[in-house]
């Protein structure tokens, strides 16, 4: 790349977007790591700093709009460009269909969905302010192909993202904005221990047993590692992704086959 491109990362303190900001700076973009704890972001951030990139870390909520305007803003000024935006961060509450409640299931819509949606927003306009186009990637997952049991709430936002992918692709490519999605099957991250503890403790299992419940089907044999994911981002952020809008992309070891 002989520019240096500008991305910009949620929920990259940890797990996957960790994974994605690393990647991306290993790919020659100058990139924003954005979480909700500053300290961890601030640590992702460092670390690339130290390794010879140009890293800034923002605290914002993704569920809160104007903090997501409030980020992009940030990231255009303080790099002078927006190329990029990776709509990584979610929460993944373990939700057996009879304990789904009104707080869960509106927090769960307010930062999975909300999210992507606010992002795509804030990232379309400052791509057209800048006068040029731009990629949106934003994070489905497995869950949002096929249904999973326990995850009623989480996989219906993951259904929704790809729904959303598809619509905002047709909207933005007359401004030269593509708009894909990335669907991760089950990755070692600290997301993924949480669920499958849970789904152990409910069933009065092992966290082995519960990791189990998710990985039995997996083609290539085993989990996936944030960076494997990581990987197909970086395709998408990139160059060789040109031609390509409203995809959601499976990186799942062969899990679903669609
Ligand atoms: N781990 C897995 O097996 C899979 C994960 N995914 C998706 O990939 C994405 C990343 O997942 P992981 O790295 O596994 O999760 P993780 O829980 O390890 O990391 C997610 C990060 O997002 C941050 N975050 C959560 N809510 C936020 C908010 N409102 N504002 C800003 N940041 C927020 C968290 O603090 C955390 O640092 C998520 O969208 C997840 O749904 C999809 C398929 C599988
Ligand atoms: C967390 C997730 O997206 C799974 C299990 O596919």
């Amino acid at each position: 790349m002989s520019e240096k491109k500008v991305a910009l990362i949620t929920g990259a303190g940890q797990g996957i977007g960790e994974a994605i900001a690393k990647r991306l700076h290993n790919d020659g973009f100058k990139v924003a790591v954005l979480g909700r704890t500053l300290a961890k972001v601030q640590h992702v951030a460092d670390e690339i700093n130290a390794d010879g990139g140009e890293a800034l870390a923002i605290e914002a909520d993704v569920a809160n709009r104007d903090q997501v305007f409030e980020a992009v803003k940030k990231t255009a000024e303080h790099f002078g460009d927006f190329n990029v935006i990776v709509n990584n961060a979610g929460v993944a509450p373990t939700t057996p269909i009879d304990t789904v409640t009104p707080e869960i299931l509106n927090d769960t819509l307010a930062i999975n969905l909300g999210g992507v949606i606010w992002g795509i927003q804030a990232a379309s306009a400052k791509f057209k302010e800048l006068g040029h186009g731009g990629k949106i990637i934003n994070a489905s997952s497995q869950a949002g192909q096929v249904g999973n049991p326990n995850l009623t709430v989480y996989g219906s936002t993951k259904f929704a993202i790809r729904g959303v992918t598809q619509t905002t692709a047709k909207e933005l490519a007359p401004d030269k904005i593509t708009v894909n999605a990335y669907c991760p099957g089950i990755v070692k991250t600290p997301m993924m221990n949480d669920i499958a503890q849970q789904v152990a403790d409910n069933a009065g299992k092992s966290f082995e047993w519960g990791m189990e419940q998710f990985s039995k089907d997996i083609a290539l044999g085993r989990l996936s590692e944030p960076e494997d994911v990581a990987a197909c981002v970086a395709y998408l952020a990139g160059p060789d992704s040109d031609y390509m809008t409203g995809q959601s992309l499976l990186i799942d070891g062969g899990m679903v086959f669609s």
